[in-house]
């Protein structure tokens, strides 16, 4: 299913969360609206739910106005960062529940919910209690329940957040892989840049209430619009420098930690603090009286110089990517 935005705006009282945001979402994509917190990706959500009302603008779903349409009308599945599932139930029963308030046949019902939990592979705890499992079990029997419906798009608000790092990893890659096989349509919100950069088809930034960019991960990673987007986006946030410093005709030059060459070059910058990760290591150094970081993979200490060449950068002028 295709949902559009258009000209979307909501208010609190006198503020304005969502400020005018129009956009297309297409059937099958992995659509991930990503802002920092507070920026009212989970009002947009809500929006798309029915459970928040909107102040202007259209939501369209395959070509029908659904804007006044309550959430059970909608056909749509949400999954929350906590999965709300019920503790004395089985993972049968909690799976099985939205399709026994529609009041279905228990032949179909035992069906559906196999079929949700093969697809999952959470076909050996059906008969156990949510309170006997993990937490990335519990997510993948959330998502079973919201599969079970066939909805025709689904909403998912930081689902992976309560899980610790490395079983979320494993559960994104899992969340994609379902995702592609439902061929459905996923809206996801979150604050975390490098679950967006991992899973989505296309991200959504959401600052002030719009979309500052929208665009597939590598375009935004490469070429971000702005240089509040390039700060957001990354490991790290981009580096920023005059363009006066660097004899370049732009306001400033943007680059990221591993967009340079360490251990030669013409440039020099001194260590002050160091971050491990992996293999290398960030160095958060002092240039020319601007803090940069750079990637490197060879030890260095705090108070060391290294030499360095940028090999890659972007231009800025007002804080926009400028045109090539
Ligand atoms: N029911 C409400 N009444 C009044 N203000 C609200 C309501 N819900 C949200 N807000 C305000 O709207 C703004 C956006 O909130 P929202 O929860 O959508 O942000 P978010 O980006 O999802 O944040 P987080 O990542 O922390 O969940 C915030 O300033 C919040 O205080």
């Amino acid at each position: 299913m295709t949902v559009e935005l258009i000209d979307i705006v909501k208010k609190y009282g006198k503020n304005i969360v969502i400020n005018g945001i129009t956009e297309k979402i297409e059937t099958g994509e992995f659509f991930v609206i990503l802002g920092p917190s507070g920026e009212g990706k989970s009002t947009l959500l809500k929006i798309l739910a029915g459970i928040e009302k909107l102040d202007k603008g259209k939501i369209i779903a395959d070509g029908v106005d659904i804007t006044d349409k309550p959430p059970e009308k909608r056909n749509v599945a949400m999954v929350f960062q906590n999965y709300a599932l019920y503790p004395n139930m089985s993972v049968r029963d909690n799976i099985a529940f939205p399709l026994k308030m529609r009041g279905m046949k228990k032949e179909e019902i035992m069906e559906r919910v196999e079929k949700a939990a093969k697809l999952l592979g959470i076909s050996e705890i059906l008969d156990k209690k949510v309170t006997q499992i993990s937490g990335g079990q519990q997510q993948r029997v959330a998502l079973a329940r919201a599969i079970v419906r066939n909805p025709s798009y689904f909403l998912l608000d930081e689902p992976l957040s309560n899980l610790d790092a490395r079983v979320r990893t494993i559960a994104r890659g899992e969340l994609k892989r379902i995702q592609k096989e439902l061929k459905g349509t996923f809206i996801y919100v979150t604050h975390d840049q490098k679950e967006a950069l991992s899973l989505a088809d296309r991200i959504a930034v959401l600052h002030k209430g719009k979309f500052e960019q929208v665009s597939d991960p590598k375009t935004l990673y490469e070429y971000p619009k702005t240089k509040w987007v390039a700060q957001f986006v990354g490991e790290f946030p981009m580096n920023f420098l005059p363009g006066e410093l660097m004899k370049e005709k732009a306001q400033e030059i943007g680059f990221r930690p591993e967009w340079v060459e360490v251990g030669k070059g013409n440039l020099s910058c001194i260590v002050e603090s160091v971050e491990a990760s992996g293999e290398s290591r960030y160095l958060i150094c002092n240039f020319k009286n601007n803090n940069i970081t750079i990637l490197s993979q060879e030890f260095y200490d705090v108070g060391q110089e290294v030499r360095f060449k940028i090999i890659k950068y972007r231009k800025y002028n007002d804080g926009q990517l400028a045109q090539e």
